[in-house]
């Protein structure tokens, strides 16, 4: 089992040390739009987080029917605002708003998230300046735990092709020289190419998609997935489930649970990301 939410206590709490030590204040401006509940407690979580890691920490919370211009002005005063480092638009946005217009009005160097295009092409290029979206670089950070640095000779599948996760997830690993293959919905026999894989990385969105069948034993298995299913034995009717039938990964060498893998690692590199943005900004 590979214990998430230890690892991410570690980071958060080497953070909150440098932050005391170097005498920087970093600054996290979370901006959520509506009041999707699940939303609002990932948000609450990272303002809690960068407080307790000594950030600077600032919450914009606007109602669902907030106007595009409105909120391309609060990007602009937060992209201007010296205090500020790092800015997170929460997604997913109402949709009568363009989630990627609003991204692109983001400074590059204060998008936290790595969702701006720039630092996709960062990423693509191998460009040190660019900053990783955050569930990757969490993800990566506890395959090198188990695995090291150095993925030479290693198989890695990572099912799921988005922007914000299956497709940086890939680029990292190839990286580190995992031979890498990107699978998706229309992959054909996608439990048999799972199964050859060394590293699995589920960035699906689907409960428990991934079976037993589906794991090579002794494999390093990275499920990003938090689904919430009704499971009326559970105290508030539901539960946390990934994309990994979690009980008939037995055989796995190692396996991230949900929750208490990814979920929180994503939150440690927010930190990490808006410290370094921080950090650049007082070298500039
Ligand atoms: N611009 C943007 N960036 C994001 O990074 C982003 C986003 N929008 N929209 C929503 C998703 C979701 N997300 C999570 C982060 C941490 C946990 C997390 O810490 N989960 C806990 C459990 C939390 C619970 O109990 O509900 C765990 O896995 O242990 C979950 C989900 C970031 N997202």
């Amino acid at each position: 089992m590979i214990d998430g939410k230890a690892a991410a206590a570690a980071i958060t709490a080497g953070i909150a040390e440098r932050v005391a030590a170097e005498g920087v204040r970093p600054g996290l401006a979370v901006v959520l739009v509506g009041d999707d509940p699940a939303s609002a407690v990932y948000v609450r979580n990272k303002s809690r987080t960068a407080e307790r890691c000594g950030f600077h920490s600032v919450q914009h919370t606007l109602p669902a029917d907030t106007s595009e211009a409105d909120l391309l002005a609060l990007v602009d005063t937060l992209n201007t605002d010296p205090a500020v480092h790092g800015i997170l638009v929460q997604l997913p946005l109402p949709s009568h708003l363009d989630a990627s217009r609003v991204i692109a009005a983001i400074d590059p160097d204060k998008d936290v998230d790595g969702l701006h295009i720039v630092n996709a092409g960062r990423l693509a290029v191998g460009d040190p300046d660019a900053i990783v979206p955050c569930t990757p670089l969490g993800a990566m950070h506890l395959i090198e735990d188990v695995r090291g640095e150095d993925l030479s000779g290693l198989r890695a599948v990572v099912v799921g092709r988005s922007r914000l996760v299956g497709l940086p997830a890939a680029l990292l690993l190839t990286k580190r020289n995992a031979t890498v293959t990107i699978a998706h919905s229309r992959t054909r026999d996608l439990e048999r190419l799972c199964a050859g894989a060394d590293i699995l990385v589920a960035a699906i969105g689907r409960p428990e998609m991934l079976k037993g069948a589906a794991i090579k034993p002794g494999a390093t298995v990275i499920d990003v997935g938090i689904n919430r299913i009704d499971d009326p034995s559970a105290a508030k009717g539901t539960r946390l489930v990934g994309d990994v039938a979690f009980a008939e990964a037995a055989h796995a060498g190692a396996i991230t649970p949900v929750p208490g893998g990814v979920g929180p690692m994503t939150i440690a590199m927010l930190m990490r990301n808006t410290l370094d943005a921080a950090l650049k900004a007082a070298r500039r």
